[in-house]
């Protein structure tokens, strides 16, 4: 089926006709795969990512990086190993064009790669990545001494990049020390990691300062703090003082990397064991992570799952190993694998979080926010007015959904109020997804509880999962 017969032919999703005791492999983490790409192209020897997602943003984010004259080899047999070759004298091809679908890594990470291109980049995407915030990573690259025209609204997409003449910003240009750039980077923490990526290929390295009073997903700026430094970088962060330093040096992450599941795609498989009742498995859970998703287990233990980590209790942070003893507490844990199954357990029973701050995992909003409209108690998602600037709006998206099947929802300044109502006075109806691959997963999470709810264009989730409806069906044992 084409996308336009997508569109006019909604997807019916299955209602849960029994309690669930599913495995579902969740592919790769759109933002550990993007990171990782980035950092292979700014090293200097060639890096096999295993792993890897393949899916839009991740095919967009090898787009780029080939536009600007790197190499990304896919394994003949497992595609998700990718070899990435950076470009033999360490320069980036300009004078091209980089298309970034509706991806925030791609736009809000790329652009920094283009202050060492050889030539101006032109930079592109969706109608609808037009609404995305830019300004902010793009201010710091003037302020590293780039150019940027952008050919719509100043501050979004198109835009076009010319690098200064020696990716010397204008006050570290020596190399003497850092180049200090200020930024507001209370819309997306994106813009941050944009910029850290890159600041060791700066001559005097970079001091980041943000400047605004909200900064959200910090766990997402730790993952890139963590991957610059698996990758050989100097990396600072004084979180308190909001501020973060890169030093001056090589970018070369090992020969290969291993990268983890998307944990926050698991989401909506881990809240379905919740909706429907009975477990769902995801296997090569680390045991500690620098996404977001790392959160989910706590969160949802918090609604009412039962949580196991390789058949130990969840404490809540983290597997307990709580036998009572001790010693042999601390030697299971210290013995404990890096990776385990994940199992979540339901009753079909969903309690609501109250007043919760999902500032740190805003992208899991829309699978916690599915839950919420199924328990039975209110929720209000706090710390979250970002999410406005996400693949659409998505808390005005999600209060139209909500109210849709019949339950209550309202916008709040920095969040969304939802008031569940019985699961037997919703009803089905055709859901919107805004090209958003979690409205779309959101809607599914809903089609598990609710019948003859008909999703339109669910193949957006191809976003940042490859074949979610073949996942889904399969987790439903149909
Ligand atoms: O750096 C990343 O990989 C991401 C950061 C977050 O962006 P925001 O800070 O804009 O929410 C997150 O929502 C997005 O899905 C991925
Ligand atoms: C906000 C998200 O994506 P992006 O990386 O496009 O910002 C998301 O995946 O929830």
């Amino acid at each position: 089926m084409n996308a336009t017969m997508q569109a006019h032919n909604p997807w019916r999703a299955p209602l849960a006709g029994r309690p669930l005791d599913a495995t579902v492999v969740i592919p790769g983490s759109k933002s550990l795969s993007n990171r990782y790409l980035i950092l292979a192209a700014l090293g200097g020897r060639p890096v096999t990512l295993v792993g890897l997602l393949r899916s839009r943003d991740t095919e967009l984010m090898m787009g780029a990086l080939e536009s600007f004259g790197v190499r990304c080899e896919p394994d003949a047999a497992e595609p998700t190993t990718v070899r990435v070759v950076p470009p033999a004298d360490g320069r980036f091809r300009g004078g091209t064009d980089v298309y970034c679908g509706l991806a925030g890594t791609v736009m809000r990470f790329v652009p920094g790669l283009a202050m060492f291109a050889d030539g101006p980049v032109r930079f592109d995407g969706d109608a609808q990545a037009y609404a995305r915030p830019m300004g902010p990573v793009l201010d710091g690259l003037e302020q590293l001494g780039a150019r940027i025209e952008y050919h719509g609204e100043p501050g979004r997409l198109p835009f076009t990049i010319t690098p200064p003449a020696s990716a010397a910003p204008p006050d570290g240009g020596t190399g003497a020390g850092p180049a200090t750039v200020s930024i507001d980077a209370s819309g997306s923490s994106q813009f941050i990691s944009g910029l850290l990526l890159i600041g060791s290929r700066l001559p005097g390295g970079l001091r980041l300062v943000h400047t605004g009073e909200r900064l959200p997903s910090l766990p997402h700026v730790r993952m890139t703090v963590d991957d610059l430094r698996r990758a050989g970088v100097r990396a600072e962060a004084d979180e308190a003082a909001r501020r973060w330093s890169v030093h001056p040096g090589a970018v070369q992450l090992p020969d290969t990397v291993v990268i983890e599941p998307d944990l926050s795609n698991a989401a909506p498989f881990l809240g379905a064991a919740m909706i429907a009742g009975g477990s769902v498995s995801v296997p090569h859970w680390p045991r500690r992570t620098t996404q977001p998703g790392g959160l989910l287990p706590g969160i949802l233990q918090r609604m009412g799952a039962r949580i196991t980590w390789n058949a130990m209790a969840w404490d809540g942070d983290g597997p307990a190993v709580g036998t009572g003893d001790a010693a042999g507490d601390a030697a299971t844990a210290a013995n404990a694998p890096d990776a385990g199954t994940l199992t979540v357990t339901g009753d079909g029973a969903i309690h609501g979080l109250g007043r919760f701050d999902l500032s740190a995992a805003g992208e899991i909003a829309p699978s916690i926010a599915a839950l919420a409209a199924l328990a039975d108690s209110p929720t209000q998602l706090v710390g979250i007015a970002h999410l406005r600037g996400h693949e659409t709006n998505r808390l005005a998206a999600l209060v139209a959904e909500i109210r849709r099947i019949g339950a209550q929802a309202d916008e709040l300044e920095d969040g969304i109020a939802i008031a569940p109502a019985p699961r037997g006075r919703l009803h089905g109806a055709t859901m919107e997804t805004y090209a958003d691959h979690r409205m779309a997963t959101f809607a599914a999470m809903i089609g598990l509880a609710v019948p003859d709810v008909d999703v339109v264009d669910v193949q957006t989730t191809s976003k940042t999962i490859p074949d979610f409806v073949g996942m889904w069906t399969a987790m439903l044992g149909e």
